[in-house]
């Protein structure tokens, strides 16, 4: 039987991934599509690790390869996502895992996909702040959501590469440029911090974590880190020493780790295990459940600024609807004052980084 151009360019496609460069180079012969009685992965959604080799993205690769939501995983970096991608293949679990190496393979990597999580860049070093990465992790978040913009401009990004107050702003104008920008799909994941405060409030009142929902808002770094102990569930009260020093620590997480880490990197396996929870509340969302709640650094109007974190709502269209920051007490009036001068020139500095 005659095949047409297109068959014989998915079927060479195919054996390729049956046949990866790993078993070639043991001589193990190729399985000849023909003779394979698979059906295909699991029934759901696609999703696509860009940065998939590095500290939080190979855990982060895992965790997602377990997650039954999933049926198709991407996994892109600019180094060794083959032996990431040979590696986590072999788990027993629904999702079919492709890799893919360089930028001539990032177009491949994100055609199809329902959502793409970027944990692309550099992390800290003792002594930088997260804004000391914007140098090069600016361009690195550009040209990946030029990508996105070009091969799956419907998928949800989750955006994790700091400094979060810049690249967001940084994703929205590359959107904005391509004409493919959707607020609701952008989300800047907030979540290691909710993750943080909710352990460190739990600790605080001999709970178990897993009891506790603490709504942190702002931004991602330092002051613009605002947690909002007077809304903590179940209802709390907390002495001002346990408010200074729960909303310290919450708010240099991130530094506790760098430094202890001295000079290897940042969080990555904590952040892993928040990136693969909000992808997977952002995966329930997509498939219609009711009631998912996360917090994450959107487009926003509950502020004067125009990105900003609060609570927000997951469905199919992303992020479909932005809660208010509710009721303050005064110490968390002053912080937010402070948070959102910090934040307005994060954001700008995002923003004239595509503009200028
Ligand atoms: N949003 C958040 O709460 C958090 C954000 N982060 C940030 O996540 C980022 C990654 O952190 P780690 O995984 O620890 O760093 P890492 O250096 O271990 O891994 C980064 C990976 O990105 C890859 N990469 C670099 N340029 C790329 C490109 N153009 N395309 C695709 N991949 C590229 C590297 O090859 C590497 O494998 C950092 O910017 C860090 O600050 C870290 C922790 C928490
Ligand atoms: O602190 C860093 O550089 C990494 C990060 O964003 C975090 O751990 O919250």
């Amino acid at each position: 039987m005659q095949q047409s151009a297109e068959a014989s360019r998915r079927i060479a496609a195919l054996s390729a991934q049956l046949h990866p460069p790993g078993l070639q180079m043991q001589g193990i012969p190729p399985l000849r599509l023909e003779n394979c009685r698979a059906k295909g992965g699991a029934p759901g959604f696609k999703v696509a690790i860009l940065g998939a080799a590095g500290g939080i993205g190979q855990p982060l690769s895992l965790l997602m390869k377990m997650n039954p939501l999933v049926s198709v995983l991407h996994l892109y970096d600019v180094v060794n996502s083959p032996g990431v991608t040979a590696d986590v293949s072999h788990m027993d679990t629904g999702a079919v895992v492709r890799g893919f190496l360089g930028a001539p393979q990032l177009e491949n990597a994100l055609t199809g996909m329902d959502i793409v999580i970027i944990p692309a860049g550099v992390p800290r070093k003792p002594g930088m702040t997260r804004d000391d990465l914007f140098k090069i992790n600016a361009g690195i978040v550009r040209t990946l959501c030029e990508g996105v913009a070009k091969c799956c401009p419907n998928a949800i990004v989750n955006l994790i590469s700091n400094p979060v107050n810049s690249t967001v702003p940084i994703a929205a104008e590359v959107f904005k440029k391509a004409g493919t920008y959707d607020p609701k799909r952008l989300l800047g994941v907030t979540t290691l911090d909710v993750v943080r405060a909710n352990t460190f409030v739990a600790e605080v009142l001999g709970m178990d974590p897993r009891e506790v929902d603490v709504p942190v808002i702002g931004g991602h770094s330092g002051i613009t880190i605002l947690p909002l102990l007077s809304q903590v569930k179940p209802a709390s009260s907390f002495t001002s020493e346990e408010i200074d020093y729960l909303t310290n620590r919450i708010q240099n997480g991130g530094t506790e780790v760098v430094e202890a880490k001295a000079g290897t990197g940042s969080a990555t396996l904590s952040m892993a295990y928040a990136a693969a929870k909000f992808a997977n509340s952002c995966l329930r969302g997509l498939k219609g459940d009711a009631g998912v709640v996360e917090c994450a650094f959107v487009a926003s109007q509950v502020t004067e600024l125009p990105f900003f974190a609060t609570k927000v709502r997951l469905g199919r269209g992303g992020a479909e609807e932005i809660f208010p920051i509710g009721p303050l007490n005064e110490y968390e009036r002053v912080g937010l004052e402070k948070a959102k001068k910090e934040l307005a020139g994060s954001i700008e500095k995002g923003v004239s980084f595509i503009r200028k």
